[in-house]
């Protein structure tokens, strides 16, 4: 655990979370602030290993290991229906995908669990899931039926659908099965480092929600910010951001109960975990 009087943050280096970075940097609320950023698996590993002290994870990853974690209030990476960023991409349609090989991202956690639930209930099937190290569909595809992508892997496949193949957005296919939205990321703090440094989770708290609200109001800036950086266009990348929403308000809360519920009966996580909060100190009290 960090023993020093700085908070090591962790930042999903995705287009999902620019708002985010637009604020720490632009709005300058990551002033004097260690941030490593990268992918949630990585960020999942890194708050596992102890490495960071406070950083957005998978969702699922709160479930697992909810004894060592507290979840930051007020902030997520949700949508309710489609996001055009969690895609499967199938060579047939998904019904025809019974035993069929599935490679699943290996940046992500929450939607590997996610696409699992789905083709039980909504599918009835059991394909073969492996873990993929393939960035691209073509490649994914090489030895696969079926492909998973996160994040901007994912937009990117969104935006140069092929004929050939057939899109499922997971954010659609989730809220045809429940009628609710899906909670994909939570800021989570390591409990030993919000017991020491409760002002330090107060202030980070505060950075990141303030950051959130100043990239939320200068998106146009934002988007600007990162032109020809990326592959996407200003308007793709707004009217993604616009499908995207980052509270955890009770409705959220909910829905992030009902996907816990779901993994659990399947199996993937032992029980429905009690959604426990740090204590944030300024305008909450
Ligand atoms: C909306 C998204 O949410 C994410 C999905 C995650 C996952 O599947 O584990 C983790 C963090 C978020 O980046 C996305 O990546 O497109």
């Amino acid at each position: 655990m960090n023993t020093g009087n700085q908070a090591r943050l962790g930042h999903i280096d995705f287009i999902n979370c620019l708002p985010l970075a637009h604020g720490l940097k632009a709005g300058g609320f990551g002033q004097d602030l260690d941030i490593v950023a990268g992918a949630p698996s990585w960020l999942n590993r890194l708050a596992i290993d102890g490495k960071v002290d406070i950083t957005p994870v998978s969702s699922i990853i709160y479930a697992i290991n909810k004894n060592r974690f507290l979840i930051l209030p007020d902030v997520s990476i949700s949508a309710k229906g489609i996001l055009q960023s969690i895609i499967l991409v199938a060579k047939r349609p998904i019904y025809e995908l019974e035993g069929a090989k599935v490679a699943l991202t290996y940046k992500s956690a929450t939607s590997h669990i996610l696409l699992k639930i789905i083709m039980n209930k909504a599918y009835n099937l059991t394909p073969d899931y492996f873990i993929s190290q393939a960035a691209g569909v073509d490649e994914a595809l090489q030895d696969a039926d079926a492909a998973l992508f996160i994040g901007d892997d994912a937009l990117y496949a969104y935006h140069r659908k092929r004929r050939s193949y057939y899109y499922y957005d997971l954010g659609g296919e989730w809220k045809k099965l429940t009628g609710q939205a899906m909670v994909y990321a939570l800021w989570v703090v390591d409990r030993r480092f919000a017991g020491s440094f409760p002002e330090l989770v107060t202030m980070i708290h505060r950075r990141v929600t303030q950051g959130f609200s100043y990239g939320l109001s200068h998106l146009p800036e934002a988007a600007a910010a990162i032109n020809g950086k990326v592959p996407f266009t200003a308007e793709q990348i707004l009217h993604y951001l616009d499908l995207l929403n980052y509270g955890l308000s009770s409705e959220h809360q909910t829905a992030l109960l009902t996907y816990y519920s779901m993994a659990q009966e399947l199996g993937y996580i032992a029980d429905v975990p009690a959604l426990r909060f740090a204590r944030v100190g300024g305008e909450r009290e």
